[in-house]
């Protein structure tokens, strides 16, 4: 089996990886007679330009400390060069039929799939604040990978992210297709043979910088976060990357409630979860001292041999993280389970915007599993069976991959679309399945602070309060992957079987 197509999904990037390696070998190997019989000289020249392509971005790329063996995967911008690869040379006219005996074709990448590529590595730029002439040279974020964007690239990213009215980011990417234009550091004559002509770059700037213009007079920059705090006077490109991005609130908003219609609501959240996803924590210090680690029996057999390792990371509302709680094995195979059924979110307008691939599993489905007797032991809720809790979900984020601020519940409502027969969530238990390589924190940007991803540690909370109205102090995110890929497996627990037993604590006095 292979699995189901999606830019994101980071066992799809990995199959590509294995599928191109194999592709590579082939049209490396193989004489272009027999690939393409009569068509042989006509189409070698694309060939070269494949196989020259893939040799300048696979062969020469490694990230410094590298672990993991499938690095293209991990790494955004070696990952994007491999899904342009597939669009533009594997699946093309001149291509296929040599390649065909080793790709079958409903798998392969199409457009869309560039499109969400490129979509991801804006994301990664934006909100770690990452800058385009660094990323352009493979600087992920502080990490030097010998990952190189052409002028080509660049200017794609730049003509995306001004399609997408992303105008901080086009201008960026625009100014450094110029820059290297003039550098003409990408040696070859292609450059010119596509036409990235000076003059065209900077009418692509202007056009970016009316359009952006047009936007702030219609009031829209004031809800978005790719817009500029003023109205661009300057036309000159060159000062354009001084100006200064929409003004973020952070801090002072930490820690107050504020009702959810409240606009500052908003731009407490998208300012501090920023902020925690690039690991600042926002705690007064007065919250911080009351934190603490210990290990706990929980007067059960099972932990007392080996106590649960309890970190205590906000106080009230509680909210714990438990470290070694799950082995490599159990991940392993969790992960082994999720291959083939990894798939896109659904596209549901209320739903929460994310970026990730998800797979479902019963109690049934994986009997070998303690996860659903682990949050029994844990929380005292009921949680076996499927009219206490949720199939467990395990998530799957590549570069890039995320979940915008949102609550795990879903406040009540006389026409509640998500009615649900076995009531509200009540907790949600979410274990990190591997080691994220950069990127990926849990942010709570209300509660200023963040969770680590720690293999084989879980964070619980509860979703509600005890009269059932959604707890909006737990609005949290998944900040994007940088490099490499995370897994989590969250079970989430549910109010009607657990009514009675809602007032066991989480707290570490109990
Ligand atoms: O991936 C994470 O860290 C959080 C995911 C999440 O909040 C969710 O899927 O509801
Ligand atoms: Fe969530």
């Amino acid at each position: 089996g292979h699995p189901v197509p999606y830019a994101l999904s980071p066992v799809y990037l990995q199959y590509l990886e294995d599928l191109e390696t194999q592709v590579y070998q082939l049209l490396k190997n193989t004489d272009s007679k027999t690939l393409f019989g009569k068509d042989a000289e006509e189409k070698q020249p694309f060939l070269l330009r494949y196989l020259e392509d893939y040799e300048s971005s696979v062969n020469k790329s490694s990230i410094t400390n590298h672990h993991e063996k499938d690095f293209v995967s991990s790494n955004p911008i070696l990952a994007l060069q491999m899904i342009n690869r597939f669009v533009k040379y594997i699946k093309s006219d001149a291509l296929k039929s040599a390649t065909s005996v080793l790709v079958g074709k409903d798998i392969l990448p199409t457009e869309t799939e560039v499109e969400d590529g490129m979509e991801a590595l804006l994301r990664v730029q934006y909100i770690y604040d990452l800058d385009a002439h660094q990323i352009a040279n493979g600087m992920l974020d502080g990490t030097t990978t010998s990952a190189k964007l052409s002028v080509r690239e660049c200017f794609e990213l730049g003509k995306f992210a001004q399609d997408s009215a992303y105008f901080t980011l086009a201008l960026q990417w625009y100014d450094v297709t110029l820059q290297k234009l003039k550098a003409n550091d990408d040696s070859s004559s292609r450059t010119a043979a596509l036409g990235l002509k000076e003059h065209f770059i900077l009418n692509a700037i202007r056009a970016t910088i009316d359009e952006h213009n047009d936007d702030y007079e219609e009031n829209i920059a004031d809800g978005d976060m790719y817009s500029f705090s003023t109205r661009i006077y300057n036309t000159n490109y060159s000062d354009i990357a001084h100006l200064s991005l929409r003004k973020r609130l952070t801090k002072e908003l930490t820690g107050k409630f504020l009702p959810d219609k409240d606009p500052l609501f908003y731009q407490a959240v998208e300012a501090n979860m920023m902020a925690l996803c690039h690991g600042q924590n926002l705690q007064p210090e007065k919250e911080k001292a009351k934190l603490k680690c210990w290990l706990d029996t929980k007067r059960h057999p099972y932990w007392t041999i080996n106590p649960l390792k309890i970190e205590l990371l906000h106080e009230q509302p509680p909210i714990t993280q438990f470290y070694d709680i799950f082995n490599d094995q159990w991940s392993a195979y969790l992960q082994f389970l999720s291959y083939e059924d990894l798939e896109r979110a659904p596209d549901i307008p209320e739903a929460t915007p994310r970026t990730a691939a998800y797979a479902w599993f019963e109690d049934n489905d994986i009997p070998y599993t303690p996860i659903s007797k682990m949050v029994e032991f844990i929380t005292g809720l009921n949680v076996v069976g499927s009219d206490a809790s949720e199939a467990l979900q395990v998530a799957a984020y590549a570069f890039g991959g995320h979940v915008e601020p949102h609550f795990d519940s879903v406040p009540k409502g006389p026409e509640d679309p998500f009615e649900n027969p076995r009531g509200d969530r009540v907790t949600t238990f979410l274990v990190y399945l591997n080691e994220v390589e950069k990127g990926g924190r849990t942010a709570f940007p209300l509660l200023g602070f963040y969770v680590k991803p720690v293999k084989n540690s879980a964070v619980l909370w509860y979703t509600n309060l005890k009269n059932g109205d959604v707890d909006e102090r737990t609005i949290h995110a998944a900040c994007p992957v940088i490099a490499g890929q995370k897994w989590i497996a969250t079970k989430w627990t549910h109010i009607k079987e657990n009514i009675l037993k809602r007032p066991c604590g989480l707290t570490p006095d109990e």
